[in-house]
């Protein structure tokens, strides 16, 4: 078998000079860019993030994801409120720029978990090339360590990849379209369903009582989302079963919510959704009305956390400025 070293890849990157960094930005970018692209085929990454102001042309060639995620939020504003405070030392501003790159890289590492949650991308390398006022830097994140990944592949254990995936994109749809102008605030109970329906009871006449064997009303069919969209106004929550199906709307959970743990500011709904979920193996994602934002609740606990303005990825209406290439 060839050596990993003898390949001409790795050659090329051990020849490869080392450039100065006081090189300008541009040349930087370039090598950096080349870099990437090359990068990018030696480790069959999955995708590539870009934070800064980096044009994404140069990646036109690569078939994979390319995804910038500036909009989330920018360490530029930070640095140029620390240029201007001329009293902070350089052991501080140093110390801040590397906190900042820290965060940096676990914003890379949320954005690629929130990614595979949804099914944009795989598990896998991705890479990230990060541009600040003067310099870039090139992170390399393997999906297989991501907490949020594991998290989520204990998720699809307990109900279908594709139902799990599917009610995520739809809570993303419902917290940013909301309805009619309006916010929404809502909550899936996904799974395990026999002992959630035990533990629950309608609060209004269920619009998908009676449902057809041969075709029934499935959350893994787009067509029915806009449905599902209308329904989510009502009080209670949403019974789906383990393999898509909608069983129930306007369902109260009839759970004991004492030593149920929820971030403060979230109402009864999460409580409930979360509690039923300690008692039972279903997994409940809630949409909060005042908020907007997601969270999946496993065990009785808060397993996952998407604030849908993070996301970049595509919902009915809503293109996410100058997300892909
Ligand atoms: N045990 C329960 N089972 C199902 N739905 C519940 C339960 N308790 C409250 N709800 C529903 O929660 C809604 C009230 O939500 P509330 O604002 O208190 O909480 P929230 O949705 O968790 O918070 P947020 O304001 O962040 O959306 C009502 O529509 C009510 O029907």
């Amino acid at each position: 078998m060839e050596e990993i070293t003898d390949t001409p890849e790795v050659k090329a990157v051990i020849e490869t000079p080392i450039f100065n960094a006081s090189a300008s930005d541009d040349l930087c970018g370039i090598l950096l860019k080349d870099s990437v692209k090359h990068l990018a085929k030696l480790t069959g990454a999955v995708a590539v993030f870009t934070f800064g102001n980096v044009d994404l042309k140069s990646f036109k060639d690569l078939e994979i994801p390319v995804i910038d995620i500036t909009q989330i939020k920018t360490i530029i504003e930070k640095l140029t409120y620390l240029r201007d405070e001329n009293q902070l030392h350089l052991q501080e501003i140093s110390e801040s720029i590397r906190n900042e790159a820290d965060k940096n890289a676990s914003l890379l590492m949320s954005a690629a978990a929130v990614e595979y949650s949804l099914g944009t991308i795989e598990c896998g390398i991705v890479l990230g090339l990060i541009r600040t006022q003067s310099t870039y830097s090139l992170i390399v994140h393997s999906m297989e360590e991501n907490e949020t990944v594991q998290t989520v592949r204990e998720c699809e254990k307990r109900v279908t990849p594709e139902t799990f995936r599917n009610v995520l994109h739809l809570s993303l749809n419902i917290a940013l379209k909301g309805r009619e102008g309006k916010k929404v605030g809502t909550a899936f109970v996904l799974g395990d369903e026999d002992e959630v329906l035990e533990r629950s009871h309608q609060m209004i006449i269920n619009p998908f009582r009676g449902q057809d064997p041969g075709s029934e009303i499935s959350i893994n069919k787009k067509e029915n989302w806009e449905t599902v969209m209308g329904f989510a106004q009502l009080d209670g929550v949403f019974i789906i079963s383990e393999s898509g199906k909608i069983l129930s709307a306007g369902r109260y959970l009839d759970v004991d919510t004492r030593d149920i743990h929820i971030e403060k500011g979230l109402g009864t709904r999460h409580l409930s959704s979360a509690s039923i979920t300690r008692d039972t193996n279903a997994i409940a994602i809630a949409v909060s009305e005042s908020g907007g934002t997601i969270r999946v609740y496993m065990d009785g606990k808060e397993v996952i956390y998407v604030e849908p303005e993070t996301s970049l990825v595509e919902v009915e209406g809503r293109r996410p400025a100058e997300a892909r290439v």
